[in-house]
């Protein structure tokens, strides 16, 4: 039996084009977002995709990319599960930061690690952030995150070990079923699946950088061993060239 499921970063959001780092604070997607996401949608639909159910996260970005791109594929009504677990990962002190700024503030290093590293966390989200209630007292996590769980920062390794859980319980299952499943999430809650799919090492996984609106595919064998690795629907040159943009955005200008 071979498994096959597809996954899509949201389509660039306000906060990408500004270039700041955005985390579980709830961007918009841009024009550009909103295009990328029709394209994605006819990639799809020019390849024949259809799905039997849909996963995203909380966050507005990736749950706006997933309604265009299944309005595309004309399946408006297919079954989403929406989750925090795909979250963007919490970027504590440095959401709302410019990232090329803050790279000229605190060096391209220090930026690369906050960016990439697989476990060094981004500093805290401080109370006295005028993100902090905005992100902490949002209605949607009421009910499903208490005061003691709710993320202050996370780091990939952190994002990881809240995003596996979801991944085990209940999308492989629906895999195993045979379900053809679409997940649109975020850069770094698909690296951390990326990484536990590929068993990519912690170093590996920092050369990583995913695209906006690029649908990629995997087949697995019956183990969940990849048997094609991350094929992204677009042509190598366009992918590239977005993968270096997302690079790029932690250089100071
Ligand atoms: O919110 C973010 O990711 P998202 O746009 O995939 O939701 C981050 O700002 C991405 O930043 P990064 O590429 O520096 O990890």
């Amino acid at each position: 039996m071979v498994y096959k499921i597809v996954m899509v970063r949201h389509g660039e959001s306000v906060w990408n084009k500004e270039n700041k780092f955005c985390g579980w604070f709830d961007a918009p997607l841009s024009e550009k977002g909103i295009q990328e996401a029709h394209a994605a949608g006819q990639t799809l639909k020019e390849k024949g995709y259809q799905f039997d159910s849909a996963h995203t996260s909380v966050l507005t970005r990736a749950q706006h990319t997933l309604k265009v791109i299944l309005e595309e594929i004309e399946q408006p009504s297919l079954p989403v599960e929406m989750t925090w677990r795909l979250n963007e990962r919490h970027y504590g002190g440095l959401t709302g930061l410019n990232k090329a700024e803050t790279a000229r503030i605190h060096g391209e290093k220090q930026v690369q690690i906050w960016r990439r590293s697989f476990d060094s966390p981004p500093p805290p989200l401080e109370k006295s952030s005028k993100f902090y209630k905005i992100i902490n007292d949002d209605p949607r996590y009421k009910g499903t995150l208490s005061k003691e769980e709710f993320p202050k920062f996370e780091s990939l390794k952190l994002t990881i070990e809240r995003t596996l859980p979801y991944w085990d319980k209940v999308i492989v299952p629906q895999i195993k079923k045979g379900k053809n499943i679409l997940i649109a999430a975020h850069g770094n809650s698909l690296r951390g699946i990326v990484k536990h799919l590929d068993q990519m090492s912690d170093e590996a996984i920092m050369g990583l950088n995913l695209p906006t609106g690029i649908p990629f595919v995997y087949e697995l064998d019956d183990n969940f061993k990849p048997i094609k690795s991350m094929k992204f629907l677009g042509d190598e040159e366009t992918v590239y060239k977005a993968m270096e943009a997302v690079v790029n955005q932690g250089k100071p200008k």
